[in-house]
């Protein structure tokens, strides 16, 4: 008689994301001192604090738009190697276009708002050297449909778009190369309630679907109490406290965490 046994789950040991002792000073401002951070596949870190403590700042390293003072940052990929702080502008332009996504909380940053959407979502793919202009639109529409963008609205400019649906645009372009790690700023911070509770849900949708490895940042812990499996808790730029978001909102550690989460309540 065979024994049969059940295949062992797959167990990821080891982190997509790893940041490592980051510094950065703008001027006398220390934006962040000694930041480490991993994230692991298919899991979504979230990055609470005050205004000022260094979250986007962390953020925008992980989307290679800042360099910091010191540090190292690599991403657990085949084709990804060595420190990403030390790659070129054009390596990292390819490597953010392909490997990483990022929703901003103001859409001008991450759209041209006169552009029709489906074209701001073909540019991502244009990028990656897509060519072909029934395959862009037809990418762009899937990538729209994804992030559930009403499909009528497809030649629309951001700048007719409600707050919403702007992020819908954003988080289609985003999508659109189905990256390994998705960013995002403050994605729902200004919206209505419902509006945000409908943005979180089509991000809930997206990673439960896909498990997309993802980094949210917000000052709202309803937000990163929605989203989060881990949460990291910034304060003057440096990091507090750590660990499961259930745990840490329900037991906080840090006397900030607990003011937090008190003032919150
Ligand atoms: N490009 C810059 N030039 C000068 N100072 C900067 C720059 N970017 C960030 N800072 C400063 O670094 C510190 C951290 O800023 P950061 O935006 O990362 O904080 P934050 O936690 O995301 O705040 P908020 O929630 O208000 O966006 C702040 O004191 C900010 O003024």
């Amino acid at each position: 008689m065979t024994l049969q046994l059940d295949a062992p789950r797959l167990v990821k040991t080891r982190p997509l994301v790893t940041v490592r002792n980051v510094s950065k000073c703008y001027g006398d401002v220390v934006a962040l001192n000694d930041v480490s951070a991993s994230v692991y596949p298919g899991e979504v870190l979230g990055i609470v604090g005050e205004s000022g403590s260094g979250k986007s700042t962390l953020l925008r390293m992980m989307n290679l738009e800042e360099t910091p003072d010191r540090g190292s940052y690599t991403l657990d990929l085949p084709d990804v190697q060595g420190n990403l702080f030390d790659l070129d502008r054009f390596a990292r332009r390819m490597l953010c276009a392909t490997k990483i996504g990022i929703v901003y909380q103001n859409p001008h940053l991450g759209l041209l708002m006169k552009h029709s959407s489906s074209g701001n979502v073909a540019e991502r793919l244009l990028v990656a050297g897509e060519r072909s202009f029934a395959t862009l639109r037809q990418k762009a529409k899937v990538a729209l449909e994804a992030s559930e963008f009403p499909l009528e609205r497809l030649d629309a400019p951001p700048i007719e778009l409600s707050g919403g649906m702007q992020q819908r645009v954003q988080l289609a372009k985003a999508i659109a190369l189905e990256p390994a790690l998705l960013l995002l700023d403050e994605p729902t911070t200004g919206l209505d309630v419902s509006v945000q509770a409908m943005v979180l849900d089509t991000l809930k949708h997206l990673q439960q679907e896909r498990a997309i490895t993802m980094v949210i940042v917000s000052h709202d812990l309803g937000v990163i109490r929605t989203m989060a499996d881990r949460v990291m808790v910034m304060r003057r730029g440096e990091v507090v406290e750590q660990g499961l978001a259930d745990q840490t909102f329900q037991d906080p550690q840090h006397a900030y965490t607990q003011q937090l989460v008190h003032a919150k309540l």
